[in-house]
């Protein structure tokens, strides 16, 4: 696998039954990014990272990785790929250390060499500051290491796009800005990273490039700070008002 990934989707629309959740979406990155995406409830901005990851087939539209299509792919073939996806509520597996939960995804995606593995899922656990949980089980920890966990499993099937969906909701301010930390690093390997969170103020110490997302489609794009002041965004949110961006 070459270090440098980019994506491309094109006239992605999905439906569930006669509801219209994403409404002609195009949607191109690559490593070197850090795009925020931020909208209402219900914008379909989950459904986006859904569809762009493989776990759910978009109704009509093209997505490619690296020139090659990959619209019928699934989830588990692109994670391979490096295209990879965290989840709202995290999901350790119940009844082993943190440590065996990373070396799980490391010898099902990144390699099937155990001691390969091992040096994986060690490394993921330091860069994302949990070596002095690693024989922790994963049920006893609490929110803020679980949420640790999540991106050190991630890192552990060796990403090169990554898809945050919310990682920071439930945290307190202080704890998200821990975990901003950790989302630097990664950053930093080179990894590129495509954040849905609510609270801006915490997405822009990470995200580059801002978009805003309402009723399935893309409404503003770019600059965080020209996407915030856009009228359209603004409008988007109840009151009109920046700070119900959370700005
Ligand atoms: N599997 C599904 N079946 C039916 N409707 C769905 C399904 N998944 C999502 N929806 C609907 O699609 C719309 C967009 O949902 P989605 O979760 O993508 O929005 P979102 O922007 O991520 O919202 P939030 O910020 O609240 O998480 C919502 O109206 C939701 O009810």
């Amino acid at each position: 696998m070459t270090p440098y990934s980019q994506l491309q989707a094109t006239g992605i629309h999905k439906s569930f039954g006669r509801v219209q959740v994403l409404n002609g979406i195009d949607f191109n990155m690559d490593t070197d990014d850090a795009i925020g995406i931020v909208g209402p409830n219900g914008a379909g901005k989950s459904t986006l990272l859904s569809v762009l990851s493989g776990a759910q087939a978009p109704t009509s539209g093209q997505i490619a990785l690296n020139d090659k299509d990959i619209t019928q792919l699934p989830a588990r073939e692109r994670a391979k790929q490096g295209l990879v996806r965290t989840h709202q509520i995290p999901k350790p597996f119940s009844g082993i250390s943190v440590f065996e939960n990373v070396f799980v995804a490391a010898i099902h995606s990144a390699t099937s060499n155990r001691e390969a593995a091992y040096d994986i899922a060690l490394e993921s656990i330091k860069l994302c500051g949990m070596l002095h949980l690693a024989n922790r089980e994963a049920d006893s920890i609490g929110l803020l290491d679980r949420k640790r966990l999540e991106l050190a499993r991630a890192l552990a099937t060796q990403p090169k796009l990554l898809f945050l969906d919310e990682i920071g909701g439930g945290l307190t301010d202080a704890e998200a800005l821990q975990l901003v930390d950790t989302i630097l690093t990664l950053r930093e390997r080179g990894i590129g990273i495509v954040w849905i969170e609510h609270i801006v103020h915490i997405l822009l110490r990470v995200a580059k490039t801002l978009i805003c997302m309402d009723s399935g489609q893309i409404i503003a794009q770019g600059n965080p700070n020209d996407v915030m002041s856009n009228q359209q965004v603004m409008q988007a949110y109840m009151g009109g008002t920046d700070h119900a961006l959370g700005a």
